[in-house]
């Protein structure tokens, strides 16, 4: 579907059906600045592309009726092994922005991961019964590093994710090309006055604010500075996650950040194998990047990851229906898995995780059971 076009009458079936609604609501610039990835937008494609080569192989009289998608992340207790992304700027796509998300996250029963450059302060994102996690951007500015692991762990986070594929912003061709720029009402409030970057494009504000020399040694920094679990997020090579975890990691994000850093990086998907077989039960890892059904997310526990970040979906669930379109999405999320898993044989997550996979370049042979 294209920009105005009509929102279909039935209600949304796929995450792909809400993304249809999604666009035919916004703004094509907003549109684009959520869809989009970088450069020629092969990672983008192909995130998508690798997923659907990833085959699963069901168990058969395994007497499953219903299936048990509880698990934790990162000790926390989860309704299905999702936590939602962090992305900046919420308010791009709807009003109600990152306390709409956290809100229905919390009652989904999912972690809710708040950015850096959230739209709004970061103790409007600590929900009753809600958990959160922190994403932190290594900043030019130390001390506002500082002052946000503190905020984070006197908010009660219960991770702090640092993201690290993001030295700066990737070259996003249609922001270019649109012009696009933050509006003042979904500013980045948790940075200090002077670095909210009103008017700029989005690259030359990340550029301004984020700190491209971010390396190994100050990761023995942040892992010092705070006691919370550490995630590095955007790990795609096993031996940058061997060092993670040597440094005390105790959770990786198999990432390319959905197609919107190094075009051409390898689909987080097939990345994710050889990650598993280096480090193990070491720390536990996630995956985002592509995902877009419950399938998808069996395909992620099958090949080894304990659970998955969920990105753009959640936004257009905002984008169509504030909270309640978030809700959708995510209960939607959850059915799928559900009817995947008790399709596949597997009656819960850790069955799941011994699942076997057949594909192009991401195979995982079976375990027994
Ligand atoms: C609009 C948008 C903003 C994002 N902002 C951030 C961010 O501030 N920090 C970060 O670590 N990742 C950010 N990401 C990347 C997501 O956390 C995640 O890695 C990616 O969206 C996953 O891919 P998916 O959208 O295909 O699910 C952003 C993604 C989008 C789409
Ligand atoms: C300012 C950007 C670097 C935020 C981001 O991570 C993204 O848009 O993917």
């Amino acid at each position: 579907m294209t920009a105005g076009t009509a929102v279909p009458a039935t209600d949304p079936l796929t995450l792909d059906d809400v993304e249809d609604r999604a666009r035919a609501l916004l703004a094509p610039e907003v549109y684009d600045f959520v869809a989009g990835g970088s450069g020629g937008e092969a990672t983008l494609r192909a995130n998508r592309a690798a997923f659907d080569r990833c085959h699963l192989v069901p168990r058969v009289l395994s007497g499953v009726d219903t299936a048990d998608t509880t698990t934790t992340l990162l000790g926390v207790p989860a309704s299905m092994p999702v936590a939602v992304a962090p992305m900046a700027f919420h308010a791009v796509v709807h009003p109600d922005g990152e306390p709409a998300v956290s809100r229905a996250a919390a009652a989904a029963g999912l972690p809710f991961t708040a950015a850096t450059l959230a739209g709004c302060p970061l103790d409007e994102l600590s929900v009753p019964g809600g958990a959160l996690f922190f994403q932190l951007y290594w900043l030019r500015d130390r001390d506002r590093t500082a002052w946000l692991i503190d905020e984070a762990e006197r908010l009660g986070a219960r991770a702090l994710m640092l993201t690290v594929d993001v030295p700066f912003m990737g070259r996003r061709l249609r922001d270019l090309r649109n012009g696009f720029a933050v509006p003042a009402h979904a500013a980045p409030v948790n940075l200090s006055d002077t670095q909210r970057g009103g008017g700029q494009s989005v690259g030359a504000h990340a550029a301004s604010v984020i700190d491209p020399t971010l390396s190994w040694s100050d990761l023995e920094w942040v892992r010092r500075r705070t006691r919370l679990p550490l995630v590095l997020k955007g790990v795609l090579d096993p031996a940058d996650a061997r060092r993670a975890v040597d440094l005390g990691a105790d959770g990786l994000v198999v990432s390319n950040h959905g197609g919107r850093q190094l075009d051409g990086a390898v689909p987080s998907i097939l990345a994710l194998p050889a990650i598993r077989d280096a480090i193990g039960d070491a720390c536990e890892i996630l995956l985002d990047s592509g995902v877009r059904s419950g399938t998808d997310v069996l395909r992620a526990l099958a090949l080894g990851a304990h659970g998955v970040l969920l990105g753009r979906p959640v936004l257009w669930g905002l984008a169509v229906d504030g909270e309640t379109g978030v809700t959708a999405v995510l209960d939607l999320l959850r059915a799928e898995l559900a009817t995947s898993m008790a399709l596949a044989g597997a009656p819960h997550v850790a069955a799941a995780r011994r699942l076997g996979v057949r594909g192009a370049s991401a195979t995982r042979v079976r375990e027994e059971r």
